[in-house]
């Protein structure tokens, strides 16, 4: 079963990136970088804009961080708050891995990106050096994640949006101020992309108006 989730938040937070010099990606450092999308970690389409922060994260997003723990808990009956580790519904119903989410911090790497209308981000599985449970919340303007199962045919432009064997590729909307949770078979085995380019961008027959977009991952 693919599990991915997605929860509105009670309101809508404002995510400031944060600042720094432009640097390489390392881990476990508590450094940030701010920096075009060029680093090849992706072959295609990706957001003009992204900052990276490993290690501990500054004040507001460990703060965002406990609210995504808290709303794990409250939607999920299976968790008892005041129990930590304690599982009593079938685990996988739960929408982030029980095991840990009693880590603290929850999280401790963060990924901010922005993209300008008609950018969106490719295809991809996230790197493997992330552990199992990523969190989006998303910022500014609408739009729809696509899943498609790794090793199924990439259908894109090219051809029509057309591939033999048809592709299986399950929408997500993602509105401002939404929370996505993607854990298990869905972090693994689905690749999950946003295409933005004029005429991909549908939700219930309309197409959705673009503006800027940020979206804050979570990694553990
Ligand atoms: O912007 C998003 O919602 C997803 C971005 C993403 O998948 C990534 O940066 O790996
Ligand atoms: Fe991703």
């Amino acid at each position: 079963m693919m599990k991915c989730t997605k929860i509105d938040l009670p309101q809508q937070r404002s995510i400031k990136t944060p600042t720094g010099n432009k640097s390489k990606r390392s881990e476990g450092c508590g450094c940030a970088g701010i920096f075009s999308r060029l680093d090849n970690s992706l072959p295609c389409s990706s957001p003009s804009k992204m900052a990276m922060r490993f290690g501990n994260l500054p004040a507001w997003a460990s703060e965002i961080s406990d609210s995504i723990r808290e709303l794990v808990l409250l939607n999920d009956p299976g968790l008892d708050p005041m129990n930590s580790g304690t599982y009593y519904g079938a685990e996988e119903e739960c929408a982030f891995p029980s095991d840990l989410l009693w880590r603290e911090p929850l999280f401790d790497q963060l990924i901010v990106n922005a993209y300008q209308p008609g950018e969106g981000i490719c295809a991809h599985v996230d790197l493997m050096r992330f552990e199992d449970g990523i969190a989006i919340v998303s910022l500014e303007s609408s739009c729809v994640m696509h899943f498609t199962k790794v090793g199924q045919p990439h259908c894109d432009a090219a051809n029509g949006g057309k591939s033999h064997p048809p592709t299986t590729r399950i929408p997500v909307y993602m509105t401002p101020g939404s929370l996505v949770l993607i854990s298990g078979e869905a972090r693994y085995s689905w690749k999950h992309e946003i295409n933005r380019k004029p005429g991909f961008q549908i939700w219930e027959g309309q197409e959705l108006n673009q503006r800027r977009r940020i979206s804050g991952l979570y990694f553990i």
